[in-house]
Formats: structure tokens, sequence, C-alpha cells
């Protein structure tokens, strides 16, 4: 009998999307399990691949079929559940069912490829320079030629047959090990070796005696030091003697850094008492029920989380909580921390590869029972999940932008019926997709209309700064808010400023010919930072020192334009020199930690005013804040975005209800030039309805979600008209096969018309309920993997694209 695996291989751009057979020696048979990463040949290399079926025969012939060349995994690192879900998402999202496999685990655990350059002939073949380096090993890796700037000489040998490269599939994910030592569990043995030790070696025998009242611990080797008094020398002798052995145990790499203070339930309000009894009686009845919790800004849906975690952990099972990666501040993981302690494992990229890995092996080995994390920690391993939480539902952080491009709403709802347990969607401010279907009852509205300790909901001002400047005020704040802050500086409660910098950035312009500094490989102009007086694209990295004059007229008049929170934070000190100022921007927290202490600082009242970009918008809970300001209301609206209007509202409706949470009431003052707009009218009243019956109109009128669907075609080349030509192609294409309830606008080129020197056109598809869709943009995908791509083309869909 033979054994067999079928295994989904990692290489991109092959036109077929299947597994691979190949042949299980008869050793490995035993072993290898479905789920489990292996090694396997692939055209001239090896490459990573995962098992996703185990059988006993193959179509493949005998002297053909490749066996599997290494089996990294004794224990599989993908459950049933998750290749099935791989298969769900290459359906869903249309992507390499690679993709959504390696997106499911930790970078540390997904393929890393070496370059090795291997020596084929005697070495005097080579030249000088490379004799050199091929005299330490027949093997080397590329980067040291790289280095060495000796690529060129490579080539050469390269091409002279005189070397070979491969691929090496690299294993990362070290566990981290650290050295202890175990003292002899034999009191016999140890005595004897006590009476065996010359008197001459005082310290070995000293060390020994100490260690028969340690018998058979484990401790760290700095401990024995410096209780037993010896040095390293003297327990190294005592190994020997075999009085003890060193061994190596694992460790997790701990991300936190400090200790937390455990918490106790508090006891519900009515409102959170009915919303938690619903959410229990759908764990009781092993009911997958998405439940959208709209609860307005500080009504407590986190202590509803919490208390559901609790009932899900006293069934013996896990939960999954979400939060948007720019909320995950410490202080929404330490309410989790500090109910569920140990229990807890946090996800997010602030953490270093190794870290990341060990919180994921403590869930895969089922050591933690929560998981409080951003976007990807949707595929965090469990195997009983009692409940999965998205915060703050309506972010658009929980769409991927690259494949597999999941939002991790859909996944949530796919792994809740999976698991027969609820999801729990919360937001102040639901996005309209999830409103919208509570309102027609495919997903549950619970509403806690009230915040937790009856706080009234801030007063909002909204004050038009173009009367500002007819009043003769070119600052930045407002009279209403600059005294506004003086009040509050006076009674010595805390403020919170935001800076409004989505769509905005700042810019270098020449004031005499109009030029603007533009990327050399993209088509967006360079923000100026001016910690370190650099321009820099935000979207291939491209960096230059600003020019001293106009590279188009050389004249000197070059300045740059927007208000970026350091400027910000000048002017305050000008108007108000007794304020102390904490600010929080990209700039700010750069350093691991910073974000931490910068709220710590704050909530110690170590500062008066909290200044900040997004970052600040959401999660914070402060008795002291009073008053909240909102410089910039509209920067926001004019993106070419159909969710400008959503995203402005929401993000004035969070910030706001950072104001007055606890005993004293707070006060928000939103500065705009365009007070009329709606987005902003009806953020004065903090009425999510109102705004959501608005919107919704504007959408049906323009044909966008949710009344409509939508899927992005990008298309792009170096060559602009090769871009452009197969745009063309695919909409003809696309066109010829579609039913005509479906439109199809463009090609057109893309917001961004070139990015890392390819030039973008894209198309949009908007339909209702088309099931001819999905297969047909297969189809495509298929056309492209097997023949544009040759050509250079790159192309994607994106079903439900957030940016258009
Ligand atoms: N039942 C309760 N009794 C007393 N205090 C409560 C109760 N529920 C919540 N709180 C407190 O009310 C405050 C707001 O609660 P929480 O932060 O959970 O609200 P939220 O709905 O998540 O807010 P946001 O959406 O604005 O972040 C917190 O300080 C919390 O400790
Ligand atoms: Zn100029
Ligand atoms: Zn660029």
């Amino acid at each position: 009998m033979i054994t067999v695996a079928e295994v989904i291989v990692d290489v991109a751009a092959y036109p077929v999307d299947r597994p691979f057979d190949y042949l299980v020696a008869p050793e490995m048979a035993a072993i290898i399990e479905v789920g489990s990463r292996v090694k396997v040949p692939f055209g001239p290399r090896n490459v990573l691949g995962f098992v996703v079926a185990i059988k006993d025969n193959t179509d493949i012939s005998m002297n053909k079929i490749k066996p599997v060349a290494q089996l990294l995994d004794i224990e599989p690192v993908l459950t049933h559940e998750m290749l099935e879900l791989a298969k769900w998402l290459k359906q869903e999202t249309i992507c390499y069912e690679i993709d959504a496999l390696q997106a499911m685990l930790p970078s540390a655990l997904r393929a890393k490829y070496e370059k090795i350059a291997t020596l084929q002939t005697e070495i005097e073949f080579l030249p000088p320079a490379l004799q050199e380096v091929f005299r330490t090993s027949h093997k080397i890796n590329v980067k040291v030629f790289e280095k060495n700037n000796l690529l060129n000489e490579l080539k050469q040998a390269l091409n002279d047959k005189h070397i070979s490269i491969e691929n090496i599939v690299k294993q990362k994910g070290k566990v981290k090990e650290i050295r202890k030592v175990e003292i002899l569990d034999d009191s016999i043995k140890l005595s004897e070796i006590v009476d065996g030790i010359s008197n001459r070696a005082k310290k070995q025998k000293q060390l020994v005696l100490w260690m028969q009242n340690h018998q058979g611990e484990i401790m760290d080797p700095n401990v024995i030091y410096k209780e037993a008094g010896v040095s390293p020398q003297v327990l190294q002798a005592v190994v020997e003697l075999g009085a003890a052995s060193f061994i190596q145990q694992e460790v997790y790499r701990d991300p936190f850094t400090k200790e937390v203070k455990r918490t106790n339930f508090l006891n519900l309000t009515d409102e959170q008492d009915i919303a938690l009894n619903k959410i229990t009686a759908a764990i009781n009845e092993k009911r997958p029920e998405t439940f959208l919790l709209h609860g307005v800004t500080g009504s407590g849906k986190t202590e509803i989380y919490l208390q559901t975690i609790a009932k899900v952990l006293a069934e013996g099972k896990e939960a999954i909580v979400l939060v948007p990666e720019i909320s995950l501040t410490p202080q929404i993981t330490e309410r989790f921390r500090s109910r569920f302690g140990e229990l807890v494992a946090v996800m997010h990229s602030g953490l270093s590869v190794g870290e990341k890995y060990d919180e994921w092996r403590k869930v895969h080995e089922g050591k933690v029972k929560v998981v409080v994390g951003a976007r990807s920690a949707i595929f965090a391993p469990f195997e009983n999940v009692g409940v999965i939480i998205l915060d703050e539902e309506h972010e658009s952080t929980y769409k991927q932008e690259d494949s597999p491009r999941y939002h991790a709403r859909d996944v949530a709802i796919w792994r809740s019926q999976y698991h027969h347990c609820p999801v729990i969607l919360g937001s102040a401010t639901p996005s309209l997709e999830s409103f919208a279907r509570a309102k027609k009852n495919v997903y549950t509205l619970i509403s806690l209309k009230e915040r937790a300790l009856k706080q009234s909901l801030p007063t909002v001002e909204i004050v038009d700064m173009r009367e500002e400047l007819k009043k003769g005020n070119r600052s930045m704040f407002s009279m209403d808010l600059a005294e506004s802050i003086q009040t509050r500086l006076d009674r010595q409660e805390q403020i919170v400023l935001f800076l409004n910098r989505r769509g905005y950035s700042s810019f270098v312009l020449c004031r005499d010919c109009g030029t603007v500094l533009q990327c050399e490989n993209c088509d967006i102009s360079l923000t100026y930072h001016r910690s370190n007086e650099k321009c820099k694209c935000h979207y291939c990295g491209y960096e230059i020192h600003v020019p001293k004059t106009c590279p188009q007229c050389q004249s000197d008049h070059i300045r740059f334009f927007g208000t970026g929170t350091q400027k910000v934070e000048e002017e305050i000190a000008k108007l108000f020199p007794q304020a102390r100022v904490l600010r929080m921007d990209v700039d700010t927290t750069k350093t691991k930690g910073s974000h931490e202490q910068i709220l710590e600082a704050f909530g110690e009242g170590q500062a008066d005013i909290l200044l900040g970009t997004q970052m600040i918008a959401k999660g914070l809970d402060y008795p002291n804040i009073t008053l909240v300001g909102v410089l910039s209301a509209d920067t926001s609206l004019h993106l070419p975005d159909f969710r400008a209007a959503e995203k402005t509202f929401q993000l004035l409706t969070q910030v706001s209800g950072r104001a007055g949470r606890h005993n004293k009431p707070g006060e928000v003052f939103i500065q705009t030039y365009t007070p009329e707009h709606y987005a902003i009218e009806l953020s004065k009243a903090q009425n999510y309805e109102p705004f959501y019956e608005r919107e919704m109109h504007m959408r049906h009128q323009a044909g966008y979600p949710p009344y409509y669907y939508l899927a992005l075609i990008q298309v792009s080349h170096e060559d602009v008209l090769m871009a452009a030509d197969y745009a063309g192609k695919a909409v003809d294409w696309l066109r010829s096969q579609l039913s005509s309830n479906i439109s199809i606008i463009g090609p057109t080129a893309s917001g961004i018309s070139r990015l890392q020197n390819r030039y973008r056109y894209q198309c949009l598809i908007k339909y209702k309920i088309e099931p001819e869709l999905i297969p047909t943009l297969m189809q495509l995908i298929k056309i492209y993997r097997s023949d544009w791509i040759k050509k250079g083309i790159l192309l994607t869909v994106d079903l439900d694209p957030t940016m258009i």
C-alpha cells in the first residue's frame, strides 16, 4: 500500500489552483497529518506546502510522482476548520488557496526562502574574489555576495555553470528556550557526591550541600550563583559530578510589560442586562446568531463583552475579541487581562515576530482561552469557540487590502456557523451595511441608548471657521474653543484636541510656480516630515531631503503646507503657555511602549491637553476629560470615497464620545468650513439613525452599497499603453459574459494612476444578485494567470472594495 499526500504548494501565479499529489515515504507515513507543513519539489526547486488530504491512491504514475522532501511539523499547524475556511475564502475573495492558508498562520510559520549558491566545479575555476567566499563552504547564502558587491561575478559564474542557485525553504519560528539547572532528585546519590569531593574543593562541597535542600528543583543558574554563593565554574564542575544537569526550557516571550490589577464584574444596568440575556440565550442554545450591539459612546459595551466571555469560559469554551489595530490600546487589552488574567493572549502588529508566534502557540496549545487582537486574530486556532466579538465593527481596518481580501466580519460569521456560537458586532456608529442587515432582521439588533452611569452625552457645538476668518481670527482655534480651553485649564480638567488627518497630508509647494513635490515612482505628492526635514512617499517609501530651491523654477520660495500636530503644538504653546501638552501621532509613537506611556501619563494627570490624530479617537476612557475639540472636521469629507460622509460622521461621534464619560459633564467643539454638510450637522445630535436614513438615501441614489454590491478590477503594467489595453480587454471580456443587469464602469485610470512605477487602470462592477459573477471572475483570473501574467500584467479582483 502507498501513502499519498495532497499538497497545496506555495507557488503563486499558477493558472490552476489545486492540490498536487506527492508520495509519502513509509517512515513518514505514520507521522504525517493533514494540516502539517511540508517541503516538496516543484519544478526545479523545493517549496513550502500544506498537506490538505492523505489518501492511498493517485492518478499519477509511480515513475512520475515525486516524494515529499521533508515534513516540517510533527503536529499539524492548521486545523480541519482552517482548511475548510481556506477553501471558502478562495471562492469568496477569489484568491489562491495558499494565500488563504498563509494568512491564517503567524509570519514565523510562513514560507521564507533563502537563495543559496552552491559550487558545482573545482574552486580554481572561479575568479579569486569568489574563491575566497567559497573556501569556507560550498553552499553560501546569496546575501553574502550581495553584501560584498560580488553579484556580477556570481552572475557570470552562474552563466558559466560553475555554480547553481537554489531556493531553500527556511524554517523560521524558533521556540525560545532558556538554560536551566535541574538538581538531582536522589538524596543518596547527592550524599555520595558530597563524600567524594575532596576537601580542597570547598566551594563544590558547599554547592552540593546547598543542593541537598533543593532536591529535584529546576532553577535559573543565576539564582544558584547568588543563593549558594558560587561561581559558574563551580556549578559546571558539580554538574560534571552528576549532582545536577543543564536543561533547555521552553518559554514564551512576554509582550506584557507590566502587571495588571484584577477587577471584578460590575452590576449591569437594565439595558446591559437585557443585552447579556439575549446573547447568553444564543450561547446556551448553540445558535450561530449575529448580534449588532448598537450602543452610544460610554454605554458599557465592553462590560457586556466581558460578562459574555465569562459565561463562555464557564462552559469550557473560548472567545475571540477583535479590536481595530489603532484602538488596540493598552487600556483596552488591560480591561480583558484584568478580568481573565493569564487566560488572555494579545495579537497585534506591535509585537515582534517571535512574540506573535508565542501568542499564537499559546492559543494552538490551548494555554489561553481568550484572544484579543487585530484583524488577523480572527484566525485564532481555537477548536471550541463560544463567542466572537468585533468591537467598533464599522472600522475599515477589518477589511484586508491584499490577497486574501477578506473582511473579518464575514470570517467571524463563517466561524460562528462552524462552531454554533454567536457573533457580537459592537459599535456606537455601525456601518451602513450592518445596520441595514439588522433592520432586515438578518442580524439581531440590541440597542443601548443610555450611558452606563446615566451621564448625559456631551453637548456639541459646531463652529463655522469661515465666520472666524471674517472676524479676523486667523488662528487654528476659534474664539469659543480657545475660551473653553482656558476654562478647563483653570479648573484643572483635561482636554482632548483632535486633528483629523484622514485624507490629509502636509505637502511642499513652490509659491512661485505652484509645483508640488511628487514621488518619482508614484503619481502622488510627497508628505512632508518636519522631524527630519524630509519628504516621503507613503506608498513606496521613496524619500528626499526638502530641497532648498524649487526643482522646476529654482525659486527659493519653497514652503510646506498643512497643519500637522507639531504646528498645533506650537500654537498651543503661544496661546496657552501654562498648558502641559502630550502629543500622540505617528512621530511620537514610533518606539515600542510609547503609546502606552503617553496614555498612562495623561491618565495620571501629568498633562492638561492630549493632542492627537485618529489614534486618540477611540477607546479612551478617562474621567477627567471634559472638553473635546475637533480642529478640522472637513478634511476627511472630500476624499474620493463613497464612504467619506459615513467615515466622517463616525469619527466625529467617536471622538466626541471621549468627553464627560464619568461624573463631570462634557462639552465638544467641532470646527469646520462646511457646517452645512449633513455628516457634520447631524453629528451635533450624536444620533445615529437620522444620519443612517440620510446616508442610505444618498447611497440609493448613487447606486452604492448596501443597495448594490461592488467589485473592483485593477490592472497594472509598467507601460501605460499595456495597462490601458489589457484593462480594456478585461472589460470587453466581462461585457461579453455578464448579463445586462450588471453595470460595468470603466476602464478608467485609477485614483492613484501610477504606483511604484506601474500604471494602473480599473473597472468597477455594480451588481445586485448575480450568481454568474464569481464563476466569470474566476474565468477571467484563469485567463490572466495562464497568459496575461507572462506579459507583465498584474490583475487583481477585490469584491467589496473599501476605497475606490
Ligand atoms: N454596569 C456598569 N456599572 C458601572 N459602570 C459601568 C458599567 N458598565 C460600564 N461602566 C463604566 O462606564 C464606562 C464606559 O463603558 P465602556 O467603555 O464599556 O463603554 P463603551 O460602550 O465600550 O464605550 P465606547 O464605544 O465609547 O468605547 C467605563 O468606565 C465603564 O467602566
Ligand atoms: Zn517653482
Ligand atoms: Zn512612491
